[in-house]
């Protein structure tokens, strides 16, 4: 593989000469974008996605869409920055239309594309490719790939479970009931239930795995569904524990504003935890399924406080960096940044319930452990996650592994600890393109 030259980069992470003081404004989220833009895909009518967030995740969904013919037209809105303001009014109108092959899907690294989008492409009429980045051959598909086999789709692979693979739809799908073990990905439930509407007999999905991660992007799933004229029956809503049940039928078109991603907020709120400083998001949703409004307790635990208004969330840190002995299997996107407060805390942190971390962008506990014991630290990796004892940092080069949120999590701790060089931050590009600007920005306004 050729190492292309930004990935041996190295960005001086900025060292924090005070209190942060800043307004921050977050693009859209990631899994929020790619989910509307699935399900408007897959409606009997136009919709409208309005200030979705174009990053390399929600580029790679909307090319893949399009490959199978749908109409995505893009608009910027001429009044888009206004005295430095960041951009507002985008908007994707999304032209539904008969899917179809061939195709070739390049996933990138996006778990949202390699595992939503089989279940699309089995309602296509002819075969899609589907391929991505080295990584992509190793994060978990079987879950998707079995189900689609027993639900009616045939699907060539080399019977690793996982990319590359061609989906060969046949126009339609049978859909009905499957059961799936979901505990090294919540996506593979959240994928089929997001095409489920449209399977001849809708999707009935039982996991019967030992556990289930990030139950609220299940939620966002459901709760999108619903929005959309899907009809649902969840275990929530009064269903047998852990079986999701979608009706078949149409779904709407819609007009959607997309929330701020409170996930890619969470390194601007640690920066004020870990300076002491204040931090506003503006247009954080008062009522979300997005994982990261569990920012406002964890963050509130480990020394901040915060206020939620009209206007957005105000978060300020006292100064002081607690540690934490918290389960993330919920909230496991938010592992990266809590790690590093953890790292500068005044006390041992333990963070658990995360082992399906070592199937994301990276192996993030492997990379966690490694990343920060070199610049001096005592982390270790557990069974379901990691023990971190603070102790004195040191500068040095924080390699990130093509991993977003490794170049994030580097980025905090360089605000308390001087000499800190993030290797590729242009990975950031996963879902957050503007993240050196927004830092230095946030910086700058100290
Ligand atoms: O459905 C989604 O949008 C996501 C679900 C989670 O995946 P896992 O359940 O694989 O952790 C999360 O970590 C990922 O960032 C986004
Ligand atoms: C796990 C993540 O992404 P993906 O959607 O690729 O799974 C993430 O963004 O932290």
């Amino acid at each position: 593989m050729t190492v292309h030259p930004a990935h041996t980069a190295l960005w001086p992470a900025p060292h924090a000469s005070g209190a942060v003081d800043a307004t921050v404004h977050v693009p859209g989220s990631k899994s929020v974008t790619n989910r509307a833009l699935v399900l408007a895909a897959l409606a009997s009518e136009p919709g409208w996605l309005r200030r979705p967030l174009r990053s390399r995740d929600t580029l790679l969904m909307a090319g893949a869409l399009r490959a199978m013919g749908v109409g995505i037209e893009e608009t910027v809105s001429s009044a888009s920055s206004v005295s430095g303001e960041r951009v507002t009014g985008e908007a994707w109108r999304v032209l539904p239309t008969d899917l179809h092959g061939p195709a070739t899907v390049d996933v990138g690294n996006a778990g949202t594309v390699m595992r939503f989008l089989p279940p699309v492409a089995a309602l296509a009429d002819g075969p899609i490719r589907f391929d991505g980045d080295p990584r992509s051959y190793e994060r978990p598909l079987n879950g998707v790939i079995d189900a689609l086999r027993v639900l009616g789709a045939r699907i060539d692979d080399d019977g690793r479970g996982t990319l590359p693979l061609t989906v060969h739809g046949g126009g339609a799908l049978d859909g009905g009931p499957v059961e799936i073990d979901a505990s090294s990905s919540s996506q593979f439930v959240s994928a089929l239930l997001l095409s489920g509407p449209r399977f001849n007999q809708g999707v009935e999905v039982r996991h019967t795995g030992s556990s289930l991660p990030s139950l609220p992007h299940i939620r966002m799933t459901v709760d999108m569904l619903r929005s959309v004229g899907a009809q649902v029956d969840t275990p929530e809503s009064g269903g047998e524990p852990n079986v999701w049940r979608v009706t078949p039928g149409a779904l709407l078109g819609r007009d959607l504003t997309i929330e701020p991603d409170l996930s890619n907020a969470q390194p601007f709120l640690a920066a004020a935890l870990v300076t002491g400083g204040k931090v506003l998001i503006p247009d954080w949703p008062a009522r979300t399924t997005q994982p990261g409004d569990r920012l406002r307790e964890i963050f509130t635990e480990m020394g901040g406080s915060c206020e939620l208004t009209d206007y957005g969330l105000e978060f300020t840190g006292s100064g002081a960096v607690h540690g934490i002995d918290v389960d993330l299997s919920d909230v496991g996107e938010l592992t990266p940044g809590i790690a590093a407060v953890a790292a500068l805390a005044d006390s041992p942190s333990t963070l658990r319930g995360v082992a399906h971390l070592r199937l994301h962008e990276t192996d993030r506990l492997a990379a966690l452990t490694k990343e920060i014991n070199e610049l001096g630290g005592d982390v270790t990796e557990t069974a379901d996650g990691l023990h971190i004892r603070p102790r004195p940092l040191h500068g040095g080069v924080f390699h990130t592994y093509e991993d977003h949120r490794m170049a994030t999590a580097g980025a905090v701790i360089g605000l308390a600890v001087e000499g800190v060089k993030i290797e590729n931050v242009a990975t950031t590009a996963k879902t957050l393109p503007d993240f050196p600007d927004l830092w230095t920005g946030m910086l700058g306004a100290a």
